[in-house]
């Protein structure tokens, strides 16, 4: 331990990278004297360690979305410079998670990941931050996570040898051939490296040998979706209100377990890649529509679990010091244990599986007591730890447990005898904080003299009721603390002889955990489809959706939105939406976006058909707000997101993009969709495109593969005033938008001036008529350039095309020589092209 520390600038912590502290030279005795590292506060505040460090006895629910992984990154140097290793352990779940890619100098992958993880803890080598001056992923890192503490440490331990032995020790046997996946994957080696030594040295405990879940992590399994992807589409976090459910997690997340709904949270932010795994997924949630019986068996048996990941993890820890608390969460955690393989055979599963379990509960009860098990309330599971072990186990520990007993007795017959004495109706009560004390009601008492007697002490008054003590009841509550230490002492040397021989089994609880989890996400996902009607969706070339609703927007409202259908083939793989403000087109372009994702984590969606194509990649560019955090202009946001995806998109990419160049003038807004909408339709890439610029519906007629779509909305007169209104119906037609001016025509409905209204009419009308004339009359050289780029890119996709037929062929080659003719004749050019005969 003190060669971790063994020079003085070994780690630094500090929050957001704003504040730096390091911990003193040689102070490592010192640490490793305290036996429960996490609750020590002063090395705690010296680290800047969050208090979901501090290890918890007992599973819970509630603290299943909390914070508890930490993350070690490097990144390689010189001419590796790009390439990742990440290595993660999650503090509530036992598994080494090793990532090793190639970034773009964005680092968006490293970012993503990050966001993934919901890190508690970022640890880097200290030479990425050297001399104050940060290097450009460390710079992102600490700027997009300014709330989670960040450790530098130094170098010299993000060892990719030391990362291999680590593995090689502490990896189960069952997930052995990670060895093999990872042996020449140095980064991430090296990540795994600092990040055990680092668990070590602050959670004071190592892994067990052969106990741990180590498991590589390349991109290519799950659809990339970038983390201002997933805020745009609010899939796990509602972006106008954090607590709130209105995102696709809370839609879809009816789970029972903490890791049921940490799976369902992946899901969503990493959907799957391969139609097989998706499919069988598929067929389970319709078995469990189908059978209701089985739905609601399973549903009621899953909602017994504990959190297993959690118990599995405390269970592979081996503690560097023995205390009694440590003996005591111990004893819980095998009690936990018990209760979790008791509760497996209503879960169906293999017979082979069976029988393990079967075998790992027999070695349990040969030690543990058939009765014992997992209970509320703090006195109840104190009785259950202190009879846990056998009688007949250990002599000392029978007697000691009936030494218990007695005391315990002693305490009722002690209170019923202050209770006789005053001719008080006074109770023995019990919580961990005080132990034993007496609670006494207020209503209809009379005490003597008007207020409770002199030896009642320690008297607090909470709602109807007095709680208090006296002398001789505490000096009996130390000799049952101490009876209890010494039986929990003796238990858990039993427990701990126990539980060795279990850790040889121990793959089967990591099966255990996985099979519990996924079955509560399938089981949530299917509890989704009950509420709403939902469909199963296909998997074919074409991105189909025959009335498909916004799955949020549905939620939210109550009843259904408005449906729309959805067609994008490789033919036609480039939407463009117009429609007037408020129309509906960000609400259509998500709808898309979050039908793709349910259909490629497994889930129906909410339409009547739907066929999708798998989508590896998901962009959105959505929004318009100032990013205040990067201090980024509503421009700049933009420019940086459109830039991501240009250097990331691929021909099988899923794009949405909403209103691209509104923070800027309407001349380079237009320029720039033009230009962006341009290298999109050179791609395969499936893109919906919404915007305000109706100057880019002309892209319909130079490519075939575009197609204007457009929100209807129509007009009535009202009152005697006769005052336009507007009416949404939130349907959307093909062509473009007819609507005009509507911005003006909404500025009408409210207060301005109307001087300042027909002003504003006045010059817009103006400035679209130049941006016509900019638009279609540029100079000759310009204009037969673009002639000859539309015909070379609709040449490339009928390359592309193979599907069309020779005579299909030759219509449609025509068709195109035909409008590159008509072009060069607009500008006056020579039509040289040669004619079909020759
Ligand atoms: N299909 C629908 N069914 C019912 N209500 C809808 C539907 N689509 C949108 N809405 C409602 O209309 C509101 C405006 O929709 P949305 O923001 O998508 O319009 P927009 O055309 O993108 O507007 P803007 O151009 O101003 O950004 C939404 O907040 C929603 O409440």
């Amino acid at each position: 331990m003190a060669s971790f520390f063994d020079s003085g600038q070994v780690i630094h912590s500090f929050r957001g990278g704003r504040t730096s502290s390091s911990i003193p030279p040689s102070s490592g005795s010192s640490f490793c004297g305290t036996p429960r590292l996490g609750r020590t506060p002063g090395l705690a505040g010296t680290l800047g360690i969050h208090p979901a460090w501090t290890p918890q006895t007992e599973p819970s629910v509630t603290s299943a979305t909390a914070a508890s992984v930490i993350v070690a990154v490097v990144e390689g140097r010189g001419l590796a410079r790009g390439e990742i290793g990440m290595a993660s352990i999650n503090l509530k779940c036992p598994e080494l998670v090793l990532y090793q890619f190639a970034d773009t100098g964005t680092y968006a992958k490293v970012i993503t990941k990050l966001h993934i993880l919901v890190p508690l803890e970022i640890l880097m080598p200290d030479t990425a931050s050297e001399k104050g001056k940060g290097t450009k992923l460390y710079n992102l890192i600490t700027e997009n996570f300014q709330s989670v503490a960040f450790t530098a440490i130094q170098r010299k331990y993000f060892n990719e040898r030391k990362g291999l032995e680590y593995i090689q020790q502490l990896c189960a046997p069952e997930y052995s051939t990670v060895i093999m996946e990872v042996q020449a994957k140095y980064y991430c080696l090296a990540a795994a490296a600092a990040l055990l030594k680092y668990f070590e040295f602050i959670q004071n405990s190592i892994y067990a040998p052969k106990s741990l879940k180590v498991s590589f992590k390349g991109s290519e399994h799950t659809a990339m979706i970038d983390s201002a992807s997933a805020t745009n589409l609010e899939l796990v976090v509602n972006n106008r209100d954090h607590r709130s459910e209105h995102t696709l997690l809370g839609v879809l997340n009816y789970t029972k377990t903490p890791g049921g709904g940490r799976r369902l949270r992946s899901n969503i932010l990493e959907p799957l890649l391969d139609v097989d795994t998706i499919n069988i997924r598929l067929d389970t949630i319709q078995e469990l529509l189908q059978d209701e019986e089985l739905f609601f068996g399973l549903k009621n048996a899953i909602g017994h679990f504990l959190d297993i990941d959690q118990l599995l993890s405390v269970l592979v820890q081996i503690p560097k010091q023995e205390t009694v608390q440590i003996a005591e969460s111990k004893i819980t955690h095998v009690i936990q244990l018990k209760h979790t393989l008791e509760l497996v055979p209503p879960l169906r599963v293999s017979a082979r599986c069976l029988q393990q379990f079967d075998m790992i509960l027999e070695q349990i009860k040969s030690v543990i007591n058939d009765d014992t098990s997992y209970m509320k309330g703090s006195l109840n599971m104190r009785t259950q730890k202190c009879y846990a072990v056998r009688p007949n186990i250990n002599e000392f520990l029978d007697i000691a447990r009936r030494a218990y007993t007695e005391i315990v007795d002693d305490i009722a017959g002690l209170v019923d005898q202050v209770g006789e004495k005053y001719g008080l109706p006074i109770r023995t009560s019990f919580n961990t904080a005080r132990g034993f004390f007496i609670q006494m009601k207020l209503e209809g008492v009379v005490l003597p003299h008007g207020e409770l007697p002199a030896d009642f002490i320690k008297v607090t008054k909470q709602k109807n009721n007095y709680s208090f003590t006296t002398t001789d009841l505490m000096k009996m509550n130390d000799r049952c603390d101490e009876a209890l230490r010494e039986i929990f002492h003796m238990s858990y040397v039993v427990v701990c002889q126990l539980l060795n021989t279990v850790h040889e089994h121990i793959h089967c609880l990591y099966k255990l955990s996985d099979a519990v989890s996924m079955l509560d996400m399938l089981l949530s996902l299917a509890n989704a489809c009950t509420i709403s009607d939902y469909v199963r969706p296909e998997f074919t070339d074409t991105l189909a959706i025959k009335q498909g609703r916004h799955p949020i927007l549905e939620r939210i409202v109550g009843q259904q939105p408005v449906s729309n259908n959805s067609y994008i083939s490789e033919g036609s793989n480039f939407v463009i939406i117009t429609g007037p403000n408020m129309s509906g087109k960000s609400t259509y372009l998500k709808q898309v976006a979050l039908c793709q994702i349910m259909a490629q984590m497994g889930s129906f969606v909410p339409a009547e058909y739907a066929s999708f194509r798998i989508a590896d990649q998901i962009f959105t560019r959505i929004g318009v707000d100032d990013d205040f955090e990067t201090n980024s202009s509503t421009f700049m946001v933009e420019m940086k997101e459109v830039s991501y995806l240009i250097h990331n998109v691929s021909d099988r990419s899923l794009i949405i993009i909403d209103e691209l160049g509104r923070g800027t003038s309407a001349e380079e807004g237009v320029g720039i969709c033009h230009s962006v909408c341009e290298f999109l339709l050179s791609l395969r890439a499936f893109t919906l495109f919404a915007t305000h610029f109706l100057e880019l519906c002309e892209l319909e007629t130079l490519y075939p593969n575009v197609e204007n779509q457009h929100m209807e909305v129509q007009h009535t007169r009202t009152g005697d005033t006769g005052t336009e209104r507007v009416i949404y119906t939130f349907l959307l037609s093909r062509g473009s938008s007819e609507e005009r001016n509507y911005g003006l025509r909404a500025a009408e409905m409210t207060a301005l001036p109307s001087t300042i209204i027909q002003e504003a009419k006045a010059i817009s009308s103006k400035v679209s008529q130049q941006l016509l004339v900019c638009f279609s009359s540029s100079d000759p050289e310009t204009q037969r350039q673009r002639a000859v780029y539309h015909l070379a890119t609709r040449l490339l996709q009928t390359a592309r095309n193979s599907r069309l037929d020779p005579d299909s062929l030759r219509i449609y080659l025509k068709g195109l020589k035909r409008d590159y003719e008509a072009e060069l004749q607009v500008i006056g050019e020579p039509v040289s092209m040669e004619t079909e005969e020759d």
